[in-house]
């Protein structure tokens, strides 16, 4: 534990990553604790009189954005986004991302591919060398689950990968369910040297609808530690 604490590490990134809106934008809103707190100073700076559309990444976020009295859209009316802000399960040095650890990885991938750009808040513990260490999360159709995970083993066995994948569940031991009504199943592979060709094998493999592997999306990183916010990739005025 540190003296600013882990909370206080991922307000400091989303307060950061605040010197990338400008008035009129239209914003994607991540999802979990970090981009909690971006949902919740955005709504203040919205209360101050700084015009903004937003779409969430979950029903979660649905719901704090509308306590927070942020004006809501969604992608039909607007297909493309300027920014997204959202956290992560982990980052490499390439901006190559693990989400999906709160479930809402579909729906996060599709809001930031839809932004142009998307910059991600977290606390410098998300930070790795090589990304696996937090085990990847997969979504399927529910549907054949246990078939669909063999079928993941199985292709991870193709590039060398090799652990333990598992359906993941409620804390009451329930299946979980993402807000689109899919499972996922959550993969502890370890280390994956190769994010790119894990990814091409998951897109490639029957019953999964999207994985937790961000490649080539986010444009920034913002890293908060004991030593201030450090700034990977695009600057705010880029
Ligand atoms: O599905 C959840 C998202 O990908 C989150 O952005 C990710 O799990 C990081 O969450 P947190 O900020 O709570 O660590």
């Amino acid at each position: 534990m540190n003296a600013i604490g882990t909370d206080g590490l991922k307000r400091q990134a989303a307060e950061a990553a605040l010197a990338f809106v400008r008035p009129g934008m239209r914003l994607g809103l991540g999802t979990g604790s970090t981009a909690a707190h971006f949902v919740e100073l955005l709504g203040a700076k919205a209360r101050e009189g700084l015009e903004l559309l937003c779409v969430p990444t979950s029903e979660a976020t649905r719901a704090q954005a509308e306590r927070c009295g942020l004006k809501l859209t969604t992608l039909d009316d607007y297909p493309e986004l300027d920014l997204t802000v959202d956290g992560a399960d982990e980052f490499d040095e390439r901006l190559r991302l693990i989400k999906g650890g709160g479930g809402a990885l579909l729906r996060e991938k599709i809001v930031a591919s839809a932004s142009k750009r998307m910059v991600v808040i977290a606390d410098a513990s998300k930070r790795v060398a090589t990304l696996g260490a937090f085990a990847l999360p997969v979504e399927i159709v529910p549907f054949g689950a246990r078939s669909a995970l063999r079928r993941i083993e199985a292709v991870a066995q193709e590039i060398g990968l090799v652990g333990k994948a598992a359906i993941r569940l409620t804390s009451q031991g329930t299946p979980f369910l993402t807000d689109g009504g899919n499972s996922i199943v959550d993969c502890a592979f370890g280390a994956i040297p190769d994010p790119e060709a894990f990814a091409q094998a998951l897109d490639a493999t029957v019953g999964v609808i999207e994985h937790g592997l961000f490649i080539g999306i986010a444009s920034s990183v913002l890293v908060a530690s004991e030593s201030g916010v450090e700034t990977l990739g695009e600057s705010p005025s880029a």
